[in-house]
């Protein structure tokens, strides 16, 4: 374990100390909102898992928390995942190893949670690389004309696509359904304790400007909900006419129908000049739907960074998209269990993983194993960037077909 730097101690965290995490939370994350009223909202904040480290005077200096997420979606099957979270380190205390020491006690905590694999939003790319974690799913953002043309899909027009006010107890448990329903690497649904709640808060503070929260809800001729997105309308009048904005701040389809009637909606509203929306997969239907996408200004964001924790546990739970039997020699200059020599064999039905003396097919460092795991990023992209060796020729296709996954990673909300 790193040791926790002098004159500094690694402490639990309660809900006792809300006011605490508040204040370090706001020097990390600079806010015009005053504590006060983010104490007021509700907090998904898993305290179970919450850390912090204090100066001697006992003022909290830095903090992390991780949700036990225990239904994850990867290829081919759902684990139990560490999504670390909020984390921060008062700017008059960083750099002196305050983060180095709480990413090992979170790793050492999910180990012993059973968690395998972690994950994160990163505040900036750079910070985690260092610690094993590879980008392993970006997203896509778009800002979409008003009224820009989108290809037909039959069916669409039979669906009724409803507009209201986001009533957190009429809509929370609709929302929730379809969301958990989506079958795709990465997307995390709000399984944790006060995740769904935190979600559908709505105070004036986080509109900028805007209204409040709207849904568009999709229903087939039963009235069964089909999909939903979550926005708000920004309007802003301009000399030549109004040039509002729609900010979609999630939107879920169940099939192909449902996405044609809800973006035929959401595109076609009056007073707006545009809309924008992110956090989409790269491989979201309404990108397909685009006649024109490029007019849509599509930019590619880094969505979420993925750390293998226990390469054999982690290797064995996920699904693999084709029979595949390869030796990887793995490096981990931060958790030597992990380091050294597996035999992979696996398919679309299951996984076997066992160390081995064989000599190796492939070598690669826990991050780029990382990268690989949900699917979003091939091993062949990975070696032309020489971050991953072929040491026996004709090794790396086959394990690169293998690691691959039809459906692109991505989660559909930073946690
Ligand atoms: C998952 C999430 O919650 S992401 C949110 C992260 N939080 C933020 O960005 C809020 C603002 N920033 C901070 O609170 C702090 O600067 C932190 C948490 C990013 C870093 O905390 P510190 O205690 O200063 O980090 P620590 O001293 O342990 O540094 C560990 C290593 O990371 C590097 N590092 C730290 N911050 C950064 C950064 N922003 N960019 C690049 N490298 C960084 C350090 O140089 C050090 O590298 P080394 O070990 O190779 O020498």
């Amino acid at each position: 374990m790193t040791p926790v730097p002098d004159g500094y101690r690694a402490v639990d965290l309660s809900p006792a100390r809300l006011r605490d995490v508040l204040a370090i939370d706001t020097w990390a994350f600079p806010s015009s909102v005053g504590e006060d009223k983010l104490a007021e909202l509700p907090t998904a904040l898993p305290w179970s898992r919450a850390g912090g480290v204090e100066a001697a005077d006992g003022e909290l200096v830095g903090m992390y928390a991780a949700y036990p997420y225990r239904s994850f979606p990867v290829p081919g099957a759902r684990i139990p995942l560490a999504g670390l979270t909020w984390v921060g380190v008062h700017p008059g205390h960083r750099r002196r190893g305050i983060l180095r020491t709480m990413i090992d006690r979170h790793f050492a905590q999910a180990r012993e949670a059973g968690e395998a694999v972690a994950a994160l939003f990163a505040a900036e790319p750079a910070i985690y690389g260092r610690f094993g974690y590879g980008l392993a799913a970006r997203d896509l953002r778009l800002s979409v004309p008003r009224g820009a043309a989108l290809r037909d899909v039959p069916g669409a027009d039979a669906l009724r696509v409803r507009l209201e006010k986001l009533d957190a107890a009429k809509h929370g448990p609709v929302l929730h359904a379809i969301h958990s329903a989506v079958d795709r690497p990465g997307w995390a649904t709000r399984e944790t304790d006060g995740a769904l709640e935190a979600s559908l808060a709505d105070p004036e503070f986080y509109r900028d400007g805007a209204e409040s929260l709207r849904i568009a809800l999709v229903e087939d001729a039963d009235g069964t909900p089909r999909g939903y997105a979550k926005f708000r309308r920004k309007d802003d009048w301009k000399p030549e006419g109004p040039r509002g904005v729609v900010r979609v701040r999630e939107a879920v389809a169940q099939d192909a129908a449902t996405a044609r009637a809800l973006w035929g909606v959401l595109l076609d509203l009056d007073l707006m000049a545009s809309v924008e929306v992110g956090l989409l997969a790269l491989d979201d239907p309404l990108w397909f739907l685009l006649v024109d996408p490029r007019a849509a200004r599509p930019a590619v964001g880094d969505n979420l960074w993925v750390r293998v924790l226990d390469v054999p546990a982690a290797l064995a739970q996920r699904r693999y998209a084709a029979p595949v039997d390869v030796v990887l020699e793995v490096t981990d200059a931060l958790w030597t269990p992990n380091a050294g020599r597996w035999r992979l064999v696996a398919g679309p039905d299951g996984a076997e993983v066992t160390r081995t003396d064989a000599d190796a097919d492939l070598a690669l460092d826990v991050r780029e194993l990382g990268t690989a795991y949900l699917g979003g990023f091939t091993l062949a992209a990975l070696a032309g960037a020489g971050l991953v060796t072929e040491l026996r020729p004709g090794t790396l296709h086959a394990a690169s077909t293998a690691f691959g996954w039809p459906v692109a990673p991505v989660s559909s909300y930073v946690w």
